[in-house]
Protein backbone atom coordinates (compact mmCIF):
# COMPACT_ATOMS: atom_id res chain seq x y z
CA UNK A 1 0.00 0.00 0.00
CA UNK A 2 1.35 3.30 -1.18
CA UNK A 3 0.93 7.00 0.61
CA UNK A 4 2.04 9.50 -0.77
CA UNK A 5 1.19 13.29 -1.25
CA UNK A 6 0.41 12.73 -5.27
CA UNK A 7 -3.06 11.47 -6.09
CA UNK A 8 -3.95 7.85 -5.05
CA UNK A 9 -5.37 5.67 -7.75
CA UNK A 10 -8.65 3.72 -7.12
CA UNK A 11 -6.85 0.89 -7.73
CA UNK A 12 -4.84 1.57 -4.10
CA UNK A 13 -8.02 2.75 -2.52
CA UNK A 14 -9.58 -0.91 -3.30
CA UNK A 15 -6.29 -2.79 -2.29
CA UNK A 16 -6.81 -0.85 0.96
CA UNK A 17 -10.60 -2.21 0.84
CA UNK A 18 -9.24 -5.51 0.99
CA UNK A 19 -6.37 -5.38 3.57
CA UNK A 20 -8.86 -4.14 6.35
CA UNK A 21 -11.19 -6.74 5.07
CA UNK A 22 -8.96 -9.89 5.16
CA UNK A 23 -6.49 -9.05 7.68
CA UNK A 24 -7.24 -5.95 9.42
CA UNK A 25 -3.43 -5.58 9.40
CA UNK A 26 -1.19 -4.22 6.13
CA UNK A 27 2.01 -2.48 5.43
CA UNK A 28 2.27 1.10 4.90
CA UNK A 29 4.83 2.58 3.01
CA UNK A 30 5.97 5.99 1.23
CA UNK A 31 4.04 7.77 4.26
CA UNK A 32 6.23 11.32 4.60
CA UNK A 33 7.45 9.76 8.28
CA UNK A 34 11.51 9.48 7.47
CA UNK A 35 13.09 6.15 8.03
CA UNK A 36 15.76 8.31 10.21
CA UNK A 37 13.47 9.35 12.32
CA UNK A 38 11.93 6.49 13.15
CA UNK A 39 15.27 5.23 13.77
CA UNK A 40 16.15 8.02 16.01
CA UNK A 41 12.84 8.03 17.65
CA UNK A 42 13.48 4.30 18.71
CA UNK A 43 16.80 5.19 19.70
CA UNK A 44 15.60 7.89 21.80
CA UNK A 45 13.02 5.11 23.54
CA UNK A 46 16.38 2.94 24.02
CA UNK A 47 18.10 5.26 25.86
CA UNK A 48 14.63 6.38 28.25
CA UNK A 49 14.07 2.41 29.34
CA UNK A 50 17.99 1.77 29.70
CA UNK A 51 18.10 4.38 33.09
CA UNK A 52 17.98 3.03 36.51
CA UNK A 53 14.56 1.88 37.65
CA UNK A 54 14.24 4.92 40.17
CA UNK A 55 14.27 7.43 37.38
CA UNK A 56 11.93 6.33 35.40
CA UNK A 57 9.53 5.75 38.20
CA UNK A 58 9.91 9.65 39.01
CA UNK A 59 7.20 9.56 35.72
CA UNK A 60 4.64 7.64 36.80
CA UNK A 61 1.77 7.27 35.08
CA UNK A 62 -0.91 9.74 35.22
CA UNK A 63 -4.18 10.15 32.95
CA UNK A 64 -2.39 7.40 30.73
CA UNK A 65 0.76 9.23 30.05
CA UNK A 66 4.38 8.85 31.45
CA UNK A 67 5.78 5.55 32.49
CA UNK A 68 4.51 1.75 33.55
CA UNK A 69 6.78 -0.52 34.67
CA UNK A 70 7.20 -4.49 34.01
CA UNK A 71 4.06 -6.29 34.50
CA UNK A 72 1.63 -3.36 34.71
CA UNK A 73 -0.43 -3.82 32.05
CA UNK A 74 -1.63 -7.51 30.70
CA UNK A 75 -3.32 -6.74 27.44
CA UNK A 76 -5.10 -10.41 27.80
CA UNK A 77 -7.48 -9.27 30.20
CA UNK A 78 -8.44 -13.07 30.67
CA UNK A 79 -5.16 -14.52 31.12
CA UNK A 80 -4.72 -15.92 34.58
CA UNK A 81 -0.54 -14.61 34.63
CA UNK A 82 1.20 -11.81 36.64
CA UNK A 83 0.86 -9.55 33.68
CA UNK A 84 2.86 -8.78 30.37
CA UNK A 85 6.33 -8.89 30.04
CA UNK A 86 7.16 -5.28 28.67
CA UNK A 87 7.66 -1.22 30.32
CA UNK A 88 5.44 1.56 28.11
CA UNK A 89 5.72 4.93 27.79
CA UNK A 90 3.14 6.95 26.61
CA UNK A 91 2.65 10.30 25.11
CA UNK A 92 -0.47 12.15 24.58
CA UNK A 93 -1.90 15.12 22.66
CA UNK A 94 0.50 17.67 21.56
CA UNK A 95 -1.86 20.95 21.25
CA UNK A 96 -5.17 20.80 23.18
CA UNK A 97 -5.55 21.57 26.71
CA UNK A 98 -4.60 18.15 28.13
CA UNK A 99 -0.90 18.42 26.53
CA UNK A 100 0.31 20.06 30.00
CA UNK A 101 -0.83 16.45 31.11
CA UNK A 102 2.19 15.37 29.26
CA UNK A 103 5.68 14.08 31.21
CA UNK A 104 9.03 14.42 29.61
CA UNK A 105 12.29 12.80 30.64
CA UNK A 106 14.60 15.37 32.22
CA UNK A 107 16.41 17.71 30.09
CA UNK A 108 19.49 17.42 31.61
CA UNK A 109 19.63 13.77 31.31
CA UNK A 110 18.25 13.00 27.71
CA UNK A 111 18.28 16.49 25.94
CA UNK A 112 17.01 16.09 22.47
CA UNK A 113 13.97 13.30 23.66
CA UNK A 114 11.06 15.44 23.99
CA UNK A 115 12.42 17.23 20.38
CA UNK A 116 12.38 13.69 18.68
CA UNK A 117 9.21 12.38 20.16
CA UNK A 118 7.23 15.39 19.44
CA UNK A 119 8.66 15.23 16.02
CA UNK A 120 7.84 11.76 15.43
CA UNK A 121 4.63 11.81 17.05
CA UNK A 122 3.90 15.11 14.70
CA UNK A 123 4.55 13.11 11.67
CA UNK A 124 3.36 9.96 12.40
CA UNK A 125 0.11 11.62 13.05
CA UNK A 126 -0.11 13.60 10.10
CA UNK A 127 0.47 10.31 8.07
CA UNK A 128 -2.89 8.85 10.04
CA UNK A 129 -4.67 11.55 9.38
CA UNK A 130 -4.31 10.89 5.70
CA UNK A 131 -4.89 7.11 6.12
CA UNK A 132 -8.14 7.53 7.51
CA UNK A 133 -9.69 9.76 4.90
CA UNK A 134 -8.36 7.38 2.52
CA UNK A 135 -9.89 4.29 5.08
CA UNK A 136 -13.33 6.49 4.59
CA UNK A 137 -12.82 6.54 1.03
CA UNK A 138 -12.33 2.79 1.00
CA UNK A 139 -15.85 2.85 2.60
CA UNK A 140 -18.01 5.01 -0.12
CA UNK A 141 -17.67 7.75 2.40
CA UNK A 142 -17.21 11.51 2.50
CA UNK A 143 -13.07 11.77 2.70
CA UNK A 144 -13.78 13.51 6.24
CA UNK A 145 -16.27 11.22 7.48
CA UNK A 146 -14.15 9.48 10.61
CA UNK A 147 -11.88 13.08 10.59
CA UNK A 148 -14.97 14.60 11.92
CA UNK A 149 -14.35 12.63 15.29
CA UNK A 150 -11.92 15.82 15.48
CA UNK A 151 -9.74 16.81 17.92
CA UNK A 152 -8.56 13.02 17.77
CA UNK A 153 -7.51 11.63 20.71
CA UNK A 154 -3.99 9.98 19.44
CA UNK A 155 -1.52 8.61 21.83
CA UNK A 156 2.33 7.26 21.15
CA UNK A 157 3.25 3.89 23.10
CA UNK A 158 6.69 3.17 23.39
CA UNK A 159 7.34 -0.19 23.98
CA UNK A 160 10.44 -2.41 25.40
CA UNK A 161 10.72 -6.13 25.70
CA UNK A 162 13.54 -6.89 28.04
CA UNK A 163 15.80 -9.70 27.40
CA UNK A 164 14.71 -12.68 29.56
CA UNK A 165 16.77 -13.58 32.31
CA UNK A 166 15.83 -17.21 33.85
CA UNK A 167 12.53 -19.20 33.72
CA UNK A 168 9.44 -17.51 32.82
CA UNK A 169 5.85 -18.79 33.74
CA UNK A 170 5.55 -20.02 29.75
CA UNK A 171 2.02 -17.83 30.04
CA UNK A 172 3.81 -14.23 30.41
CA UNK A 173 4.03 -13.07 26.66
CA UNK A 174 5.71 -9.62 25.58
CA UNK A 175 2.48 -8.31 24.55
CA UNK A 176 -0.55 -11.14 25.20
CA UNK A 177 -3.09 -11.32 22.57
CA UNK A 178 -5.13 -8.04 22.26
CA UNK A 179 -6.79 -6.04 19.22
CA UNK A 180 -6.24 -2.49 19.69
CA UNK A 181 -9.20 -0.33 20.91
CA UNK A 182 -9.68 2.87 18.30
CA UNK A 183 -9.55 3.50 14.86
CA UNK A 184 -5.74 2.89 13.36
CA UNK A 185 -2.97 1.95 14.59
CA UNK A 186 1.06 2.86 12.66
CA UNK A 187 3.59 0.16 14.59
CA UNK A 188 7.37 0.70 13.79
CA UNK A 189 9.63 -1.50 15.45
CA UNK A 190 13.24 -2.30 15.86
CA UNK A 191 13.28 -5.69 13.59
CA UNK A 192 13.50 -8.35 16.27
CA UNK A 193 10.59 -11.03 15.86
CA UNK A 194 7.80 -11.31 17.98
CA UNK A 195 4.70 -10.02 16.66
CA UNK A 196 1.97 -12.71 15.06
CA UNK A 197 -1.12 -11.72 14.33
CA UNK A 198 -4.13 -14.25 14.61
CA UNK A 199 -6.67 -13.82 11.40
CA UNK A 200 -10.06 -16.06 13.08
CA UNK A 201 -10.31 -14.69 17.15
CA UNK A 202 -12.90 -17.47 17.22
CA UNK A 203 -11.15 -20.61 15.69
CA UNK A 204 -9.51 -23.14 18.40
CA UNK A 205 -7.03 -23.98 17.84
CA UNK A 206 -6.08 -20.79 17.08
CA UNK A 207 -3.49 -20.15 14.13
CA UNK A 208 -0.97 -17.35 14.93
CA UNK A 209 1.60 -16.19 11.75
CA UNK A 210 4.60 -14.54 11.95
CA UNK A 211 4.57 -10.48 11.00
CA UNK A 212 7.82 -10.13 8.85
CA UNK A 213 9.69 -6.41 9.62
CA UNK A 214 10.12 -4.23 6.91
CA UNK A 215 12.39 -1.44 7.80
CA UNK A 216 11.09 2.24 7.28
CA UNK A 217 7.58 0.47 7.11
CA UNK A 218 4.19 0.93 9.04
CA UNK A 219 2.86 -2.00 10.29
CA UNK A 220 -0.93 -0.88 10.54
CA UNK A 221 -3.49 -2.56 12.27
CA UNK A 222 -7.69 -1.80 12.40
CA UNK A 223 -8.78 -0.94 15.97
CA UNK A 224 -12.67 -2.00 17.78
CA UNK A 225 -13.98 1.30 17.09
CA UNK A 226 -13.25 0.92 13.50
CA UNK A 227 -14.53 -2.98 13.54
CA UNK A 228 -17.68 -1.42 15.52
CA UNK A 229 -18.47 1.54 12.71
CA UNK A 230 -18.08 -1.14 9.93
CA UNK A 231 -20.09 -3.91 11.46
CA UNK A 232 -17.01 -6.50 11.06
CA UNK A 233 -16.57 -5.64 7.59
CA UNK A 234 -13.34 -4.12 8.43
CA UNK A 235 -11.39 -6.24 11.21
CA UNK A 236 -9.98 -5.79 14.60
CA UNK A 237 -7.32 -7.98 14.27
CA UNK A 238 -6.27 -10.32 17.51
CA UNK A 239 -2.49 -9.60 17.87
CA UNK A 240 0.55 -10.45 20.74
CA UNK A 241 3.98 -10.24 20.98
CA UNK A 242 5.57 -13.81 21.73
CA UNK A 243 8.80 -14.23 24.08
CA UNK A 244 11.75 -14.99 22.19
CA UNK A 245 14.68 -14.56 24.26
CA UNK A 246 16.03 -11.53 22.84
CA UNK A 247 15.50 -7.56 23.82
CA UNK A 248 13.08 -6.12 21.26
CA UNK A 249 11.89 -2.22 21.05
CA UNK A 250 8.61 -1.56 19.21
CA UNK A 251 6.37 2.11 19.05
CA UNK A 252 2.58 1.83 18.69
CA UNK A 253 0.73 5.28 17.69
CA UNK A 254 -2.84 4.83 18.31
CA UNK A 255 -5.38 7.15 16.48
CA UNK A 256 -8.26 7.55 18.00
CA UNK A 257 -11.84 9.28 18.20
CA UNK A 258 -12.61 12.71 20.03
CA UNK A 259 -13.91 11.08 23.43
CA UNK A 260 -17.53 12.68 22.60
CA UNK A 261 -17.72 10.57 19.28
CA UNK A 262 -21.17 8.39 18.69
CA UNK A 263 -19.68 5.51 17.01
CA UNK A 264 -22.26 3.73 15.41
CA UNK A 265 -22.51 1.01 12.62
CA UNK A 266 -22.54 3.14 9.38
CA UNK A 267 -25.90 2.43 7.41
CA UNK A 268 -23.73 1.03 4.38
CA UNK A 269 -22.85 -1.87 6.61
CA UNK A 270 -26.08 -3.26 7.71
CA UNK A 271 -29.12 -4.41 6.23
CA UNK A 272 -32.24 -6.46 7.23
CA UNK A 273 -29.94 -9.70 6.80
CA UNK A 274 -27.00 -8.35 8.44
CA UNK A 275 -27.77 -6.60 11.62
CA UNK A 276 -25.41 -4.27 13.16
CA UNK A 277 -23.61 -6.81 15.59
CA UNK A 278 -22.93 -3.76 18.32
CA UNK A 279 -25.30 -0.95 20.14
CA UNK A 280 -24.08 2.74 19.48
CA UNK A 281 -21.05 3.68 22.27
CA UNK A 282 -19.39 6.63 23.09
CA UNK A 283 -16.12 6.48 22.01
CA UNK A 284 -14.49 7.74 25.21
CA UNK A 285 -16.38 5.42 27.17
CA UNK A 286 -15.29 2.54 25.57
CA UNK A 287 -11.69 3.28 25.55
CA UNK A 288 -11.62 4.31 29.41
CA UNK A 289 -13.38 0.87 30.04
CA UNK A 290 -10.96 -1.27 27.75
CA UNK A 291 -8.02 0.61 29.67
CA UNK A 292 -8.81 0.35 33.21
CA UNK A 293 -9.68 -3.68 32.55
CA UNK A 294 -5.80 -3.69 31.12
CA UNK A 295 -4.60 -1.91 34.25
CA UNK A 296 -6.74 -3.79 36.72
O1 LIG B 1 5.28 -4.37 20.03
C1 LIG B 1 4.58 -4.70 19.09
O2 LIG B 1 5.06 -5.09 18.01
C2 LIG B 1 3.07 -4.67 19.21
C3 LIG B 1 2.57 -3.76 20.28
C4 LIG B 1 1.09 -3.72 20.35
O3 LIG B 1 0.39 -4.55 19.82
C5 LIG B 1 0.43 -2.61 21.06
O4 LIG B 1 1.13 -1.80 21.68
O5 LIG B 1 -0.81 -2.55 21.03
FE1 LIG C 1 -1.68 -3.90 19.77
Amino acid sequence: MLLCECKISSKQVSCLFLACMDYGFFYLINHGVENELIQKALEESRNFFSLPLEEKLKLPRTEHRGYTPLYAEKLDTSLHSEGDLKETFYIGTLDDDKSHLNQWPSQEILPSWRFTMELYYEKVLSAGRRLISLIALALNLEEDFFLKAEPLYPFLRLLHYPAEQGMLDEKVLGASAHSDYGMITLLVSDGVPGLQVCREKSQEPQVWEDVNHISGAFVVNIGDLMERWTNCLYRSTLHRVIRTGQERYSMAFFVDPCPDTLVECLRSCYSEAYPPRFPPIRSGDYLDEKIRLTYS
